[in-house]
């Protein structure tokens, strides 16, 4: 183990991050009463260049009236590209009521973009008075956020998730795909005769994964377009969860109980974690480091393994 240890991430469940545009009020009180631990109102991509104004308004409305019960609320900005992004936080900052948790910014390609939104969004509550410090969750969705994801993963305090966007991403990258997660036809392997398929957001995922565990930032799975494929969602999403990513993104409501299915363990997984950490607490009274279990090794390690499953399911729960 570093000197360093490793620092926890945020203690709140993000299973489910559900996304609705700024810009279709009649969205709200659904998002609001959805199974959803993040919604996530859109002023950024889903949202057209002539209704910007208006769904900024919206959304800031929303915080005052609009019951978001125990549900984290985040709204994605314009990317620092645009024309639009500065108003956004300082509208959001100004204008928002304290219900307002977090700001996600989109297309992030290195640090100094989060530190130019930090300091815009640290004069702003320093001369309002807000009394709640706004978090920040960041989507890599570029050959440069990737490039660069650690460093990001590193740039504020604020950061509470980092999530990938396959859209972008693979545009970002030339990806020769109009697919938006998922299994991608032409991504196979050969043997045999046989095409084996390949997972091409593997490599991204876990890059993602390693830098925001690195920086206790939660890693988060973005969106899965065909949301007519249950199947592709779970598939998805599994593997996902095996790789260390706490949640994945709802862009229908039907994606919502998927979600809050694969990245809430099972009534198995947690059992036999439990039998695990029962079965080294044995092994640690006879002076072992070591014991078998269910005919396999387990050891000090499967200790924080079975950690990590019953925290989860812990929290989630509480
Ligand atoms: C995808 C949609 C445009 C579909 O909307 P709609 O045609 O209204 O869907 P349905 O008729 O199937 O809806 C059934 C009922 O569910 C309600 N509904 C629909 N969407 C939502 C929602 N997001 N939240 C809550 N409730 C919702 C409908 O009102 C129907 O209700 P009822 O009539 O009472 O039965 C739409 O779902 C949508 O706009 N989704 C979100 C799109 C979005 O925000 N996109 C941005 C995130 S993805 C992205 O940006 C890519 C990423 O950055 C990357 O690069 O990868
Ligand atoms: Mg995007």
């Amino acid at each position: 183990m570093s000197f360093r240890l490793q620092p926890p991430s945020p203690a709140r469940p993000n299973r489910c991050q559900l996304f609705g545009p700024g810009s279709r009020t009649a969205l709200f009180e659904k998002m609001a009463a959805s199974a959803a631990d993040v919604i996530n109102l859109d002023l950024e991509d889903s949202v057209a260049p002539s209704d910007k104004d208006t769904a900024r308004a919206n959304v800031i409305q929303a915080t005052h009236d609009v019951d978001w019960g125990n549900k984290y609320l985040s709204v994605r900005i314009n990317g620092l590209d645009t024309p639009y992004w500065y108003r956004d936080v300082v509208d959001l900052l100004e204008k928002s009521s304290e219900r307002l948790d977090q700001i996600m910014i989109p297309k992030v390609g290195c640090a100094a973009d989060i530190y130019a939104v930090d300091a815009l969004v640290t004069a702003i509550e320093a001369a309002t008075g807000r009394t709640k410090k706004i978090s920040f969750e960041v989507i890599i969705e570029s050959a440069a956020g990737i490039a660069h994801a650690e460093e990001i993963a590193a740039s504020s305090p604020r950061l509470q998730a980092m999530s990938l966007g396959a859209a972008d991403f693979a545009a970002s990258m030339g990806m020769q795909t109009t697919g938006i997660g998922g299994t991608q036809e032409n991504y196979y392997m050969l043997q045999g005769g046989n095409q084996h398929w390949s997972d091409p957001w593997h490599w991204a995922q876990a890059k993602i994964v390693a830098a925001a565990r690195t920086h206790g930032v939660l890693p988060v799975d973005g969106p899965f377009g065909d949301f007519s494929d249950d199947d592709g969602f779970r598939a998805q999403a599994r593997r996902s969860a095996v790789l260390g990513m706490v949640g994945k993104w709802a862009i229908h409501p039907k994606q919502i109980a998927l979600a809050n299915e694969v990245f809430t363990p099972s009534d198995e997984q947690v059992s036999e974690a439990r039998e695990i950490l029962a079965a080294m607490e044995t092994a640690k009274a006879n002076g072992e480091g070591a014991t078998v279990y269910k005919g396999r090794l387990v050891d000090i390690a499967s200790i924080k393994q079975a950690e990590v499953i019953v925290t989860q399911y812990e929290m989630i729960n509480s």
